[in-house]
C-alpha cells in the first residue's frame, strides 16, 4: 500500500484507483471531490502515466496551482510541472496560441476583457447609428455570449428565423448586424473575447480533424472539477477531446450549480450517464470540512429544492456552534457588527485574519463591509472587485504592451493613442476608425500609411500621429531584442508615465505610481520565474497570464487578511469562519430570481454553496434598512433564513437585558456604546406572505421583541461604561490561562474595546481584548 493513498476513505480511494474509463463523482460539498481529483492524478503518475498526457480543468488557476503543488509533493515538482492543468480558458488559450494561424489569427492574439468588449460594443452601436436606450451594451454583449456558448455563429444566427424573430420581438431587429460587426472587428483586431476562447477551440477541433486527433492522442486522461457549471461549449470540447480514450473523470455537485445565468447547463452532469453508457459512478458521502451543525443546516436548506439528485451527506466532525443569525438596523451597522465580530473572534480565539471570509450576494455590499473593516484596522482583500490589473494606470500601461505585441488590437490602441495626452483628439480618432472600416484595414495600418489614405487631417495633427506610430514601432523593435521587463521599463520611461501620474503628489497619485512600479516588479518576477522553469517568458506570455488571471488569483500577500468576495467566486473554497451578510428579500434571493421556481432554486443552491464554505462557524445577518441604488429602503429578512431547520440556528441579540433600541435612533450610537447583544428591535420581523415553497405549519417565528423602550444617548452611554474594563497598566505582570505569564507592553482603546499588548514568556507578543480574555494581574 502506498502511503499517499492513506489520506483517503474507502470510496474516495476506490475512485482514485479507478484509472481507466469514464467515471463520475457526484457528491455534496466538502466530501473530498477536489481531493480525489488531486490524488487521482498523483496515482496516475505513480502508475507510469506520462504527465504530459493528463488534462485537468479547474474552476480557478489558483485551484490548479494548489493541486499541482500537492501532486508535486507526491511525485516530484518537475513531473507535476508538465501537467496540463488550469481553467478552461487558460488551457484553451494555450492551445489556440499554437494553432492560431489555422483560424486566421496571429499567435500573439489579444484577449479582450470585459472593459474592452464594452468599449468596442459602444463604438459599434454608435457607428451603426443605433439607439443606445434600445440597444443596451451589456444586454447585447450578454446575448452574443449566449450565442457563442451555444456555438451559434453569425451565419448560423442569420439562418435561424426563430432567433431573429426573438430579437425582433425584443426590439432588437439589428442584432444580426451588430453580432456580425462585433465578430468582424474582433477578428480584424486579432482579438478574442472570453467566449471566443471556447468557441474557437470548438471550431478548431471540428474544422481540423488532424488537430483534434493530435490533442485526443495527447490527452489520454481528462479530468474536470465543478462539472455542474460547464456550459455547452465546454461540454463539447471535453467530449471531443476524451472521445478516443474515454478516460474521462468528472466531479461535481448538482446542488452547487450556480452559473446557469452564464450559460452553465446542469444537464451536462445529469446526462453524463447517457453519453457514456459504461460510466462508473462513485458516491462520496462524508463531509470533512464542516461541523455537523453546518452540514445539517445546509442539508435542511437544500432539501427545499425539488430538482436535485438524491444524495446523502454526513460528517463525523464535532457538532460545533449553531449557525448564528444577527439582525441590525442598517447596512452600516451590519458592517460594523461583522467587523467587530471578526475582531473579537480573532482576539479571543487567537485566529489570524485569513481564517475569515465575508461572502455576499452582490459586489455592492462590499462597501459597508470595507468601511467597517478599515475603521477597525482589519486588513482585507477583495477578490473579483476592481483587481490590480483593472486599475486605470495599470490598464493603460498594459495597453501599450498589448499594442506592441499586436498593433491591430484596436481597443488597446484607442486607449493609448492619446495617453499621456499628445494632442490627438476624439475627432481624429473617429476619422481613423472610419478610414479603417472603409479600407478594411486595422487602425494601426491606417496610421502607418497616412499619405495613401484619403482622410482629412491637419498637418500638425498628422505629425503627432506619425510620431505616435514611430514610437510604437520603436518599441516593437526593442521587443525583438529585449525581454519583457526591459520593454515594459522602457515604455514607462519613454512615455513619461510616472511623471504624468505623479501630478500633484496626492496620496492617490502616489498610489498610482506605486501600482506602476508594482506592475514592473510583477513583470520581473514573471520573467525570472519562467526562466527558472524553462518556460516561455515573452511579453506575449506575460500578457496572457494577466488576461486570464481569474478573480481569485490576486497576488498572495504574506500578511493575513480577511477575504471578501461574492458567493459565486467562493465555490470550492473553505474558511474556518464565514459571514454571509445581506440575508434579505430582494437581495438574497435577488429580486430578479423570485419569479420562477428554477431561478429561486438556483438562488437556494447559491446559499447552500455559501454555508458550506464554513468549517467552524457560519454567521448570517440582515439589516432592516439598507442603501440600495442610492436610496434608503426597508428590508425584510430573507425567506432562506426560515428554511434552515431551527434546530441548527441561534439568534444573536438575545433578550437578556431590558435595553431596547428603536430603529430611529442613530445607528452610529451603537458602534461602541452598547454591547450588541443588549440591543433589541422595535420592529417585529415580518415573516408572512412570501415563501410559496414552504409548508405553512413549519414556520418558526423570529423572536418578538418585548418591553420596548426608546433608548436615549445617555442610557446608551451608561451602558457603554457598564462593563468596566480591567485596570491594567504598562509594566503589569499578568497571567493568561492559555499563554501563561507575561508582561503588559501597551494598553489601548476605550470601553469594551480595550486591548492590551502582552509579551508572554516563551510565546511572544499577543494582543488581548480585555473584555474577553481573563488576565490575572500578578504584581
Ligand atoms: N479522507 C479525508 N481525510 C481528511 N480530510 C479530507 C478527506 N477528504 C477530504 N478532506 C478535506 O475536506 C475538505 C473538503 O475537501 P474538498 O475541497 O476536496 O471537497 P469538495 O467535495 O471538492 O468540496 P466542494 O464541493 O466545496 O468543492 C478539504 O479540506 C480536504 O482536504
Ligand atoms: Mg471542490
Amino acid at each position: 500500500m502506498s502511503d499517499y493513498l492513506e489520506g483517503l476513505n474507502p470510496p474516495q480511494r476506490a475512485a482514485v484507483e479507478q484509472m481507466e474509463g469514464p467515471m463520475i463523482i457526484i457528491a455534496g460539498a466538502g466530501s473530498g471531490k477536489t481531493r480525489v481529483l488531486t490524488y487521482r492524478i498523483a496515482h496516475l503518475l505513480k502508475n507510469g502515466v506520462d504527465s504530459f498526457q493528463i488534462l485537468s480543468l479547474t474552476f480557478t488557476n489558483k485551484a490548479a496551482r494548489e493541486m499541482k503543488e500537492r501532486i508535486g509533493a507526491v511525485v516530484g515538482k518537475s513531473e507535476a510541472k508538465n501537467l496540463w492543468m488550469g481553467t478552461f480558458h487558460s488551457v484553451f488559450a494555450r492551445i489556440l496560441r499554437s494553432e492560431a494561424d489555422k483560424l486566421g489569427y496571429p499567435s500573439s492574439f489579444t484577449i479582450y476583457d470585459s472593459q474592452d468588449t464594452v468599449r468596442l460594443m459602444n463604438s459599434i452601436i454608435k457607428e451603426l447609428g443605433l439607439n443606445k436606450e434600445q440597444y443596451k451594451t451589456k444586454a447585447i454583449l450578454g446575448r452574443i455570449s449566449q450565442f457563442k456558448n451555444n456555438l451559434i455563429t453569425v451565419k448560423a444566427y442569420r439562418n435561424n428565423p426563430e432567433l431573429i424573430e426573438a430579437d425582433t420581438m425584443a426590439m432588437r431587429p439589428q442584432m444580426g448586424a451588430i453580432y456580425k460587426a462585433y465578430v468582424d472587428r474582433c477578428f480584424k483586431a486579432g482579438a478574442m473575447d472570453f467566449d471566443d476562447l471556447l468557441l474557437r477551440t470548438n471550431e478548431l477541433l471540428v474544422r481540423f480533424p488532424d488537430v483534434l486527433s493530435k490533442y485526443q492522442d495527447r490527452f489520454r486522461y481528462v479530468m474536470v472539477d465543478e462539472y455542474q457549471d460547464t456550459n455547452h461549449s465546454q461540454y463539447l470540447i471535453v467530449r471531443a477531446l476524451a472521445d478516443r480514450f474515454q478516460n474521462i473523470c468528472v466531479v461535481g455537485d448538482d446542488s452547487q450549480s450556480i452559473y446557469a445565468f452564464r450559460g452553465a447547463n446542469i444537464n451536462n452532469i445529469l446526462n453524463f450517464q447517457k453519453d457514456y453508457p459504461d460510466v462508473k459512478t462513485f458516491k462520496l458521502e462524508q463531509n470533512y470540512r464542516s461541523t455537523s451543525n453546518i452540514v445539517e443546516a445546509a442539508n435542511s436548506l437544500i432539501e427545499k429544492n425539488k430538482t436535485r439528485l438524491d444524495k446523502t451527506i454526513f460528517t463525523a466532525n464535532d457538532e460545533g456552534g449553531k449557525i448564528k443569525i444577527m439582525r441590525t438596523l442598517s447596512d452600516g451597522e451590519e458592517g460594523r457588527w461583522v467587523a467587530n465580530s471578526i475582531f473579537e473572534n480573532a482576539m479571543n480565539l487567537q485566529k489570524t485574519y485569513d481564517d475569515f471570509a465575508i461572502l455576499y450576494r452582490t459586489n455592492a455590499q462590499s462597501r459597508a463591509m470595507e468601511d467597517a473593516l478599515r475603521k477597525k484596522g482589519i486588513k482585507y482583500k477583495i477578490y473579483g472587485g476592481l483587481s490590480f490589473y483593472q486599475r486605470k494606470e495599470i490598464k493603460d500601461l498594459l495597453a501599450y504592451l498589448r499594442v506592441i505585441i499586436n498593433p491591430n488590437d484596436e481597443e488597446a490602441l484607442k486607449r493609448v493613442i492619446n495617453y499621456p495626452a499628445r494632442g490627438i483628439g476624439a475627432t481624429t480618432i473617429d476619422k481613423l476608425t472610419i478610414a479603417a472600416n472603409h479600407y478594411g484595414k486595422s487602425m494601426f495600418n491606417v496610421l502607418q500609411d497616412l499619405d495613401n489614405t484619403d482622410i482629412k487631417i491637419q498637418g500638425a495633427t498628422k505629425n503627432k500621429l506619425v510620431n505616435f506610430s514611430n514610437l510604437i514601432e520603436g518599441f516593437q523593435i526593442s521587443a525583438q531584442a529585449n525581454n519583457a521587463f526591459e520593454v515594459a521599463d522602457e515604455v514607462v520611461k519613454r512615455i513619461g508615465l510616472i511623471k504624468d501620474l505623479q501630478g500633484d503628489g496626492t496620496p492617490e497619485a502616489v498610489s498610482k505610481v506605486e501600482n506602476v512600479q508594482e506592475l514592473l516588479n510583477g513583470v520581473k518576477d514573471f520573467i525570472e520565474e519562467r526562466k527558472e522553469q524553462d518556460l516561455d517568458n515573452s511579453l506575449t506570455a506575460f500578457l496572457e497570464d494577466v488576461a486570464l488571471a481569474t478573480s481569485q488569483d490576486s497576488k498572495e500577500d504574506d500578511e493575513p487578511m480577511v477575504s471578501l468576495m461574492t458567493i459565486h467566486l467562493s465555490k470550492g473554497l473553505e474558511y474556518p469562519y464565514v459571514y454571509i451578510p445581506g440575508m434579505e428579500e430582494t437581495l438574497f434571493p435577488s429580486a430578479m430570481s423570485i419569479n420562477t421556481r428554477s431561478e429561486l432554486e438556483e438562488e437556494r443552491r447559491l446559499f447552500y454553496v455559501a454555508i458550506t464554505r464554513a468549517e467552524t462557524q457560519c454567521y448570517l445577518s440582515f439589516a432592516h434598512t439598507r442603501y440600495r441604488w442610492g436610496k434608503l429602503i426597508d428590508c425584510e429578512p430573507s425567506r432562506f433564513l426560515e428554511e434552515i431547520d431551527e434546530k441548527y440556528i441561534e439568534h444573536l441579540a438575545p433578550q437578556r437585558d431590558k435595553v431596547v433600541a428603536n430603529r430611529f435612533v442613530d445607528s452610529n450610537l451603537f458602534e461602541d456604546d452598547i454591547p450588541r447583544d443588549k440591543i433589541r428591535f422595535r420592529k417585529p420581523v415580518s415573516r408572512s406572505i412570501r415563501n410559496q415553497d414552504k409548508p405553512a405549519e413549519k414556520k418558526t417565528p423570529f423572536k418578538q421583541p418585548q418591553n420596548l423602550k426608546r433608548v436615549t444617548p445617555s442610557l446608551a452611554q451608561k451602558l457603554g461604561t457598564s462593563k468596566p474594563a480591567q485596570k491594567l497598566a504598562v509594566g503589569n505582570k499578568v497571567n493568561h490561562a492559555k499563554f501563561g505569564n507575561g508582561e503588559v507592553l501597551q494598553v489601548e482603546g476605550t470601553g469594551v474595546n480595550i486591548k492590551a499588548e502582552v509579551k508572554f514568556e516563551g510565546i511572544g507578543t499577543k494582543k488581548i481584548l480585555l473584555q474577553f480574555a481573563k488576565l490575572n494581574i500578578l504584581e
